[in-house]
């Protein structure tokens, strides 16, 4: 939630991606904010001679880089504040015998729904919280999802004490210090998931919000996937050696049949591109 204007109270807990949506339409509207879509900075340097910032825009619908002039901008102010993120542009794979696979491969970030995936054996490669999602709503449509798991992965509750883990998390690190919160975080989480290290999911040796602040590997919160793994409707596997026609070989050296590879493989941030420092 934004500051100075609260979810509507009528907004359940965790309300769908439409009302999202309509709550920062509104946020826009009561603030005066008027957003400029549709358009993509390409580089942001600061006029010693001016002291003002130039921002120079592309039309991100004419694609960047055409040289043609068309549907640039150029913006002096005095402030730039970057709020693009950890997670501006995808992260695509690098898999050996891509070109031969054959079969549909898309990351996350252009995945709707698992309606197209029905009846279809589905490899979802990475196990943050995307893969994990994804996996639940691919068993949601029927589909045959497997998933990736190359390294070591802590899964948490997605709620605590009937909060959630992410606001219980930063709470209890205003009061404690960050590897107590880390034991408390582990015990909870053995007592509502348990044991997962059979499931093919081991724990880092270092805590959740240690490991988090230490290298951003994000704990991945479990919304449903493990229960689903646990029954055998997704399937843990280990990295991947090289694609095959219609099939993947991993690392172990087994070989099987997929239709279609999810990749969700996260997020960069394109910052260092754009921003003249
Ligand atoms: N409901 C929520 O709170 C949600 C939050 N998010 C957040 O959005 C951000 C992005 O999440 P997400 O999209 O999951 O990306 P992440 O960067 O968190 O996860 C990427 C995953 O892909 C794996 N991976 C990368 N390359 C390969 C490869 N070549 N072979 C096998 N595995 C690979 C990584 O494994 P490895 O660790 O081995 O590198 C990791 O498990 C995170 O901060 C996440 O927490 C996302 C979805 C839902
Ligand atoms: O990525 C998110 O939005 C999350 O809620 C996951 C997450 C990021 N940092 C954390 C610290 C403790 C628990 C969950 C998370």
């Amino acid at each position: 939630q934004l500051p100075l204007a609260p979810f509507p109270p009528h907004f359940p807990k965790y309300p769908s991606k439409r009302q999202f949506v309509t709550y920062l339409e509104s946020y826009a509207r009561k603030f005066h904010i008027r957003p400029r879509f549709n358009e993509a900075v390409t580089a942001a340097e600061y006029d010693k001679a001016l002291g003002l910032w130039r921002v120079n825009t592309s039309d991100s619908n004419l694609g960047l880089g055409l040289g043609l002039g068309c549907g640039e901008r150029e913006y002096l102010c005095r402030w730039v504040v970057v709020a693009t993120g950890e997670n501006a542009e995808v992260v695509v794979a690098e898999m050996e015998g891509a070109e031969e696979f054959g079969g549909a491969v898309v990351h996350t970030c252009g995945y709707k729904s698992g309606e197209m995936f029905r009846g279809k054996r589905v490899l979802v490669v990475g196990s943050g919280n995307s893969g994990m999602e994804v996996c639940l709503d691919l068993c949601s449509f029927g589909a045959k999802p497997s998933i990736v798991v190359r390294d070591t992965v802590h899964v948490l509750p997605q709620e605590m004490l009937g909060r959630s883990t992410f606001g219980l998390s930063m709470w209890l690190q205003k009061w404690l210090p960050i590897r107590l919160v880390d034991r408390f975080l582990l015990l909870l989480s053995w007592f509502v998931i348990g044991d997962t290290s059979n499931l093919g999911l081991t724990r880092p040796k270092l805590g959740p919000l240690e490991l988090k602040n230490l290298t951003g590997k994000t704990p991945v919160l479990d919304v449903g996937t493990i229960d689903k793994i646990r029954s055998g409707h997704v399937q843990v596997r280990p990295g991947i050696r090289r694609l095959k026609r219609l099939a993947v070989e991993f690392v172990n050296g087994r070989v099987e049949n997929y239709d279609a590879i999810i990749l969700a493989t996260g997020y960069k941030s394109n910052v260092p591109s754009w921003l003249k420092v």
